[in-house]
């Protein structure tokens, strides 16, 4: 059923506040059938609210939302998008932990029903996975909640593209390949591309440019609550959009890649360890005050080396050698990462406690300050620190995180891909920060899928299998050297 126009859905001047916050202030938005539309803005600017409010999840205040041409604006709902072929890949995964990958899979699928229906849901999300993510290395038995954060979002995704009884019409992605390898990403974004090739449409929300300008038919850029800028794909490149999501950033910052100053060895060792698998090519060693980065295709043991550290310093185990205090940056930010009942400032001064202690209370201004200091220095988004992390968009919220770690006395600060969700002006301010921070002595252990961070690393370690596989200086970096060693035996 399509209107005479073609379009899937239309939203005109749809707003939503939460409070005295303008999450959207009048938007109009248009997917045609066969469109590869990419959604990208600064953190904050409206973006995961504007696809609740296509999901169906969110009410919008006001505005008219349009799907197939039929005026739905006073039915919509979680249902009625299914019904109409609209599904959406939450930021924040949506997966039922406790429950298998099959299982998951039918939830989406009301009509598998009956004898074997397990095994059919099972075969249905295999295939799926084999489809996009050849080589996924994820069972339909496997319980959800044990899998990574990278299997969990190949999940979520492959689950979205499964087809029933009802016809799929729009995909919404936000921000699909944050937890994704290089290798990954590209897997699913040629995926994508075939698909809309074919007539489907795909809404790709990222904060990875160069994914948007490489994929995307048109682009719609938001700041603010509004749309400030839609024109074609092409009609982009990497300096207009920047300028077009407000940020003052300079594209040679972007790029600019310079080596510090560093020699490795000149300072005392901060942490030593070694994997379990007793073939490393090297050991894995980090020096005061260096920047060290983990690399290699996702969950191949950096996750592991990480807390295997963090277990060491703060639980006292033997598995590594630790020189001092340690704070984590969580990756899975959801599990592992926020206080989901706390505010703003208390998630960021929770590890700071000791010091804002006065007769065996949390002094309350004291952790305001912090709060606000940090609010300042990372620019949260927020009309009020004391207001729930969850007020907080997905890239406000790792920021909160980043802040909890570098406001402690951490000496050695322990991060696991930290910048997901966060937006380029905020990336490169925090890239500034980790360098800081490291002249002054700290140490960063820096695990992240996106290559171009490890040139901000002084060496980087890659992990292929659980082991250490090559061991690359600043000047020997590379991504077909990272890939290399991340599929051949060394480097
Ligand atoms: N449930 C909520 N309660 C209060 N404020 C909210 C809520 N959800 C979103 N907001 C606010 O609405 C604004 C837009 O948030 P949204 O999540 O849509 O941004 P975004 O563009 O998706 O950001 P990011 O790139 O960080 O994911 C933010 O200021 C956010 O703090």
């Amino acid at each position: 059923m399509t209107a005479s126009d073609g379009t899937i859905v239309s939203l005109e001047n749809v707003a939503k506040h939460f409070g005295a916050v303008r999450a959207l202030d009048g938007v109009d938005l248009r997917v045609d059938p066969g469109m590869c539309l990419g959604l990208v803005g600064h953190n904050g600017a409206g973006k995961s609210t504007l696809m609740n409010a296509l999901a169906g999840i969110l009410a919008p205040d006001r505005g008219v939302m349009k799907v197939h041409g039929h005026d739905l604006t006073d039915r919509y709902s979680v249902a009625v998008a299914g019904q109409n072929g609209i599904r959406c890949v939450f930021q924040e995964l949506s997966l039922c932990p406790n429950l298998t990958v099959a299982e998951n899979a039918r939830i989406f699928h009301p009509s598998l029903t009956g004898w074997g229906w397990k095994r059919r849901a099972g075969d249905m999300i295999a295939g799926k996975l084999d489809e996009i993510f050849p080589g996924h290395g994820i069972q339909p038995d496997d319980i959800v909640g044990d899998l990574s954060i990278g299997k969990r979002q190949m999940v979520e995704i492959a689950r979205a593209f499964t087809v029933t009884d009802a016809s799929l019409h729009l995909v919404i992605l936000d921000e699909p390949t944050s937890s994704l390898d290089a290798v990954t990403s590209k897997q699913l974004l040629d995926f994508v591309r075939v698909e809309v090739d074919q007539g489907l449409s795909c809404i790709l929300i990222s904060h990875m440019l160069g994914e948007v300008l490489d994929y995307c038919d048109r682009i719609v850029v938001m700041k603010d609550g509004l749309v400030v800028a839609a024109r074609a794909g092409a009609e982009f490149n990497r300096d207009t959009l920047v300028a077009a999501m407000g940020n003052v950033v300079e594209m040679e910052e972007i790029e600019e890649h310079e080596a510090r100053e560093w020699q490795r060895g000149k300072t005392p060792v901060a942490v030593e360890a070694k994997t379990d698998t007793g073939n490393d090519w090297a050991p894995f060693i980090a020096h005061k005050g260096e920047i060290v980065g983990l690399a290699g295709l996702a969950a191949h043991g950096q996750t592991r080396m990480l807390l295997k550290i963090y277990e060491a310093a703060m639980r006292g185990r033997k598995t590594a050698t630790v020189s001092g205090p340690v704070a984590l940056v969580a990756g899975d930010r959801q599990t592992d990462g926020i206080f989901h009942l706390w505010s703003i400032s208390r998630n960021i001064g929770i590890r700071s406690l000791r010091g804002m202690v006065r007769r065996g209370l949390i002094d309350p201004v004291a952790e305001a300050a912090m709060g606000r200091e940090w609010q300042d220095r990372i620019k949260i988004k927020t009309p009020d620190m004391n207001d729930n992390i969850l007020s907080l968009s997905g890239g406000n919220q790792q920021k909160a995180l980043f802040a909890r770690a570098l406001a402690s006395d951490a000496e050695i600060i322990l991060m696991d891909d930290p910048m997901r969700g966060v937006d380029v002006g905020t990336k490169l301010e925090v890239y500034d920060l980790i360098r800081d921070e490291a002249e002054k002595g700290r140490t960063f252990l820096w695990y992240t899928t996106e290559m171009d961070e490890l040139y901000n690393c002084d060496h980087t370690y890659v992990f292929r299998d659980g082991a250490i596989v090559a061991d690359l200086t600043r000047k020997e970096l590379s991504e077909e050297k990272v890939l290399q060693s991340s599929f051949k035996e060394s480097a």
